[in-house]
C-alpha cells in the first residue's frame, strides 16, 4: 500500500501554511512533506506533525536568492561555504523533525557557465551532506527538474541524477523521483522505474500536463502504484501537484488508500 506523503506546499493553500498539518490530517494523510521548514523554528513544526499525528518525510535545503534566479545553490562553483551551512542548518532541521530525506537543491546552470565544474562541485556538497547526514540515518536526495519548470537546471534527466548519485558514490544517497518531471523529460515511466529501482528513496506525483491530481492526464498512475506496490516500493510517495480547485474536493482518487 503506497504512502502517501501531503505536499503542505502545493496542497490545502486553502488555509495558512501552518493551518495545512491539520487540514492534512482530517484529510487522511499520515505523512507531509514541504520545501522549506526554515521560516519557523523547528521546535514549532515538531509541535504540529505531533499533535496531528503527522510524520515529515522530505524537506529541502534553502533555494538562494529566487528573485536573482537562483533555485539552490549546492552546484554553484564558489558558494560551497554557503551551502554547506545550508547543509548544516538542514540537518539541524532534519533531526528535530525525525525527518528521514532531505533534498539537496543543486542550481541553475547560467548560459555560458562550465557546467562540468558546477557538476564537480555539486559533487562534493553532496558527499559533504551525505558524510553529515550518515550518522544520524538520514538520505541525501538529489531530483530532476524539467526546463518546462526550470530552464537550464543542472540535473533535467533522470539518468543526469543517476550519474551523480553514481559518481559521489555514497550509501545514503538516492533518486528523489518526481513521474512529472520524468514524463516531460524522459517518458517510458514504467522501465525507468525498472531501471532506477534501487536508487530510488522518495516518489513525487502529478498529472502531466497539468501538474493536477494524479487522476487526469497522460500518466496511469493507478498502474505506477500497483507496479511500485509488487515490486516492495518502500518509500513515500509525496503529492506535489496544484490542485484543480478545492483540495478535498480533489481527494477522491486517495480515497482508497487511506
Ligand atoms: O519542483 C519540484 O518538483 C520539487 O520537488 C521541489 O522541491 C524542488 O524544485
Ligand atoms: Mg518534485
Amino acid at each position: 500500500m503506497p504512502k502517501f506523503a501531503a505536499n503542505l506546499t502545493m496542497m490545502f493553500n486553502e488555509v495558512p501554511f501552518l493551518e495545512r498539518f491539520a487540514a492534512a490530517a482530517k484529510a487522511g494523510f499520515n505523512y507531509v512533506e514541504y520545501l522549506w521548514p526554515y521560516d519557523y523554528p523547528a521546535h514549532e513544526l515538531k509541535a504540529k506533525l505531533d499533535q496531528y499525528g503527522l510524520k515529515q518525510v522530505l524537506f529541502n535545503t534553502p533555494a538562494g536568492n529566487i528573485e536573482a534566479g537562483e533555485w539552490g545553490i549546492a552546484a554553484i562553483p564558489g558558494r560551497e561555504s554557503d551551502s554547506q551551512r545550508e547543509i548544516d542548518l538542514a540537518l539541524e532541521y532534519a533531526i528535530a523533525l525525525g525527518c528521514p530525506n532531505v533534498h539537496i537543491m543543486a542550481a541553475v546552470v547560467p548560459d555560458g557557465a562550465d557546467r562540468q565544474q558546477y557538476q564537480q562541485t555539486f559533487i562534493k556538497n553532496v558527499r559533504y551532506a551525505a558524510d553529515k547526514f550518515k550518522p544520524y540515518g538520514i538520505n541525501v536526495l538529489l531530483e530532476a527538474l524539467s526546463p518546462e519548470v526550470k530552464p537550464n537546471y543542472l540535473l533535467k534527466s533522470q539518468f543526469d541524477t543517476l550519474a551523480i548519485v553514481e559518481q559521489v558514490a555514497r550509501d545514503n544517497v538516492f533518486i528523489q523521483l518526481d513521474y512529472f518531471h520524468a514524463q516531460n523529460v524522459d517518458g517510458n515511466l514504467s522501465r525507468l522505474t525498472d531501471k532506477l529501482a534501487k536508487h530510488i528513496a522518495h516518489i513525487q506525483i502529478a498529472s502531466v500536463p497539468d501538474r493536477h491530481e494524479p487522476d487526469e492526464g497522460e500518466i496511469n498512475y493507478q498502474y505506477l502504484f500497483d507496479k511500485l506496490d509488487a515490486m516492495g516500493y518502500e518509500g513515500y510517495i509525496g503529492c506535489e501537484y496544484k490542485p484543480r480547485g478545492e483540495t478535498e474536493q480533489g481527494l477522491a482518487w486517495f480515497s482508497r488508500y487511506k
